[in-house]
């Protein structure tokens, strides 16, 4: 069985990964999230999850696989980070409140030269919400870590009225596109016969 790393701090994705039966360890990746000019949502997601991997590949040994993953709220074509206070918490979600967007999450696996990502999209639908529901829910320290300013597995859930795509992708891992990129570098789940 090949090494697995999960390049990154993520509970969610530890918790996914763990979810399909892998064996790995975790070491978070520490790069410049910046977005470049010109860069679209998908491609910057795209950069972020390949430099996380391979910032974490480059210390290890040519046969070692190492996943990153990256996550982005998209409104309107814009990219709705982690907020840093209550005015961005509530600037996110005003704009998603009673609107459909998209969750972008990138998975990459790097093993020495060999490289590869796939971008997963899904479109939620929210509710529409109060001033009041917004400050409320700040204050339950939900937002604060999560892209959008929300989470889907928490208190959010009750946002969402609609999911059109992978909920474990919105999450931070996609599940099915996970398990189908690390079969394709020779390390398969428990339940795959080859
Ligand atoms: C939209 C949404 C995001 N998120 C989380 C997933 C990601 O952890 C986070 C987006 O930030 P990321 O920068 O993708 O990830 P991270 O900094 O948490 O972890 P790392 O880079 O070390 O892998 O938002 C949820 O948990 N639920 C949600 O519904």
């Amino acid at each position: 069985m090949k090494k697995l790393i999960l390049a990154s701090q993520s509970p969610r994705r530890r918790e996914l990964l763990a979810q399909l039966g892998y064996q790995f360890t975790c070491c978070p990746a520490d790069i410049d999230e910046t977005v470049q000019l010109h860069e679209s949502p998908k491609e910057y997601v795209e950069r972020l999850a390949l430099e996380k991997s391979a910032c974490i590949a480059k210390e290890q040994a040519e046969t070692t696989l190492v996943l990153g993953s990256d996550t982005c709220v998209v409104y309107q074509n814009c990219i709705l980070g982690k907020p840093e206070n209550l005015a961005q918490a509530t600037d996110h979600l005003t704009r998603l409140s009673g609107n459909t967007h998209q969750v972008l999450t990138a998975i990459a696996v790097v093993q020495g030269q060999f490289s590869k990502a796939v971008v997963v999209c899904t479109d939620v639908t929210f509710k529409t919400l109060t001033t009041q529901e917004i400050i409320n829910y700040w204050h339950t320290g939900e937002p604060q870590d999560k892209a959008g300013s929300y989470g889907i597995q928490g208190i959010a859930g009750q946002f969402v009225k609609h999911i059109c795509g992978s909920y474990s992708a919105v999450v931070g891992l996609p599940l099915y596109e996970t398990a189908q990129l690390l079969a394709e570098f020779s390390c398969p789940t428990p339940v795959h016969s080859s």
